[in-house]
């Protein structure tokens, strides 16, 4: 996706508030917007979704599908949470179980049945969420997903961050909590003055480095695809306690704060994969 002298103002006696920006996106990109307040970062973001049309320059190279959630949810409808996804879902031409697959993943299956208006702002901010991955996107555009968000649901926006990536689409977050820093290539979109300057991050916290057991449907349904499922049996170890994957499976492995292992270990393990601790020296920490 090609962004080529992008000017963009809302009103023509506004002022511009992006002038003349150029970068590129390429497939499998993960993506954070930062700036201050103000900076224009939402503004990016509606026009990298489709949203609103640039002023001036052009966008090329949009991929089909687009996810977008943005970062205020709109919750005076007159519907339940499942009401309204539902009806998406069928608009997208999809089966109401990858409403219910989402839900589950984002913890809002038991609000399914709530009207929108009467959602917590965290609760309705994940229906935002629900609805822009009903359709496994090409380009997902989040603005502030990881904001009102409780933990178990802000540790998977990564995941699914890098499951669409894994699948060649594009991934554009605007976070000013960094909720993405560990994404390896992460991309960093500066807003400040008009204009976007683009860092890349080679290596990050987290490092994937086999992300194939991974597709865009959410891990119930990718692990059981990849043969990952909880009470798979598993594979015999070698004397020194290396587990040995089996052909359908595969070897991810996840450089965490120390900090936080344990809890990582755990989390993955009742997600139902084999985790397990190993020592790490700070070398590693390189690769
Ligand atoms: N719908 C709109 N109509 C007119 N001006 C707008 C509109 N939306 C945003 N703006 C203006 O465009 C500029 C950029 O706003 P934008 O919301 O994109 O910034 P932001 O970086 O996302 O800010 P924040 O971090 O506070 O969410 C601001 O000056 C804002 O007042």
């Amino acid at each position: 996706m090609r962004i080529t002298d992008l000017s963009f103002r809302y009103g023509r006696r506004a002022p511009w508030v992006l002038t003349d920006v150029s970068f590129e996106l390429p497939p499998g990109t993960v993506a954070e917007v930062t700036g201050g307040n103000g900076a224009g970062k939402s503004t990016l973001l509606r026009l990298l979704a489709g949203a609103v049309p640039p002023g001036r320059g052009s966008i090329t190279g949009r991929p089909p599908v687009v996810g977008y959630a943005p970062e205020i949810f709109p919750v005076e409808q007159a519907f339940t949470a499942r009401a309204y996804l539902g009806h998406l879902a069928a608009v997208r031409d999809r089966p109401a179980a990858a409403m219910d697959l989402w839900a589950e993943r984002l913890g809002l299956t038991d609000l399914l049945d709530t009207p929108l208006r009467d959602l917590s702002k965290g609760s309705a901010h994940k229906v935002g969420l629900v609805q822009a991955l009903l359709a496994p996107p090409g380009l997902l555009v989040l603005d502030e997903p990881f904001s009102g968000l409780d933990e178990r649901t802000r540790a998977e926006l990564p995941l699914i961050a890098a499951e669409v990536a894994a699948a060649g689409g594009i991934v554009v977050v605007s976070d000013h909590q960094h909720g993405l820093a560990g994404h390896p290539g992460l991309l960093r979109l500066t807003v400040a003055a008009g204009t976007v300057t683009v860092t890349t991050f080679e290596t990050g916290l987290v490092e994937a480095r086999t992300l194939e057991a991974r597709t865009t449907e959410p891990r119930t349904e990718a692990a059981a695809a990849a043969g990952l499922g909880a009470g798979r049996a598993a594979p015999a170890g070698e004397p020194d306690g290396e587990p040995v994957p089996h052909p359908r499976q595969a070897v991810v492995e996840v450089l965490v704060d120390a900090a936080d292992a344990e809890a990582v270990v755990g989390k993955l393990r009742a997600d139902g994969y084999q985790a397990r601790l190993r020592a790490h020296t700070p070398s590693e920490g390189a690769s």
